[in-house]
């Protein structure tokens, strides 16, 4: 894995007039924001407010209405999912979605899917290149596996593992891609304050080491206003906010709409 270092760039991805509605839900309305290389870029907002369908719309799950989206240059009015997958997104879930049967390694070598270049064939026989790739996949994995320091896990099934250290996997899996642009949907929800912690550390770390740009959605304000480099505020699938965590956090309308009240 590449270590570049900290530096925010050019934009790497922008929406622009994003809509999307299900039957009579609007989910997103006119939704404009955009993320620059290396950035940490959080969406908050109430239960309900789109957060979770704009990452969706930005990694081709969902496809809106009206909008366009452009990634790393590339304009387009949606995102196909393989796609978005290919062009170095990667995800991670609100509710965690692992094989829970399968052992860490595993399922971290499972992210490695796309990255996987020589055919069923050579595979089967495990001739050639496709020895050769499958001990660069190891050593990726490897790499992540140190850098989340999960070594004493590695060959425990997901399931039998406690609900932080599953985030902590989904994450793993998540860097086996190698992503420039990762989306994390909550992900420090139902942590302990410890798990937080090494969670926003490791977000940071990654950033910092790997240079990759994040965009996660986040509910726990401490956490949002520590380590976002910027904020978009959605209420009712609108935009009431977009700055720094200072400009959000003395915006009144974001404080109205949401710091405010008990969400
Ligand atoms: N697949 C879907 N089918 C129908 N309605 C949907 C679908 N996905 C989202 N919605 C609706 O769109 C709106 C926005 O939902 P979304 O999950 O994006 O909000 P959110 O901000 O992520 O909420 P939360 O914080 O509770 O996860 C909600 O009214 C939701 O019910």
């Amino acid at each position: 894995m590449a270590v570049t270092g900290r530096r925010v760039g050019e934009t790497i991805l922008s929406v622009e007039n994003i809509s999307l509605s299900f039957g009579g839900v609007n989910a997103l309305t006119n939704i404009s924001f955009s993320v620059k290389e290396h950035e940490i870029l959080a969406i908050i907002g109430p239960n309900g407010a789109g957060k979770s369908s704009m990452l969706n719309v930005i990694n081709g799950v969902y496809h809106p209405q009206q909008g366009k989206i452009t990634y790393k240059g590339q304009t387009r009015a949606k995102m196909k999912a393989h796609e978005a997958a290919q062009q170095g997104i990667a995800r991670t879930f609100q509710n965690i979605a692992l094989f829970k049967g399968m052992t860490v390694l595993d399922n971290i070598m499972t992210g490695r899917c796309l990255k996987m270049k020589s055919n069923f064939l050579w595979q089967a026989l495990y001739l050639g290149p496709a020895r050769r790739e499958e001990v660069e996949h190891r050593r990726k994995v490897e790499e992540i596996i140190d850098f989340l320091r999960i070594e004493s896990i590695r060959k425990t099934p997901v399931g039998r593992l406690p609900y932080g250290l599953q985030k902590r996997v989904e994450l793993a899996r998540a860097l086996a891609a190698e992503p420039e642009l990762l989306l994390l949907d909550e992900p420090m929800a139902g942590m302990n304050v410890e798990e937080k912690e090494d969670m926003c550390r490791f977000i940071l770390d990654l950033n910092d080491e790997f240079g990759t740009t994040v965009v996660l959605i986040e509910h726990d304000m401490g956490v949002v206003m520590d380590i976002s480099d910027r904020i978009v505020v959605l209420d009712y699938g609108r935009k009431i906010g977009d700055g720094t965590p200072e400009e959000v956090r003395t915006n009144p309308e974001v404080i109205e709409a949401y710091l405010g009240n008990s969400h």
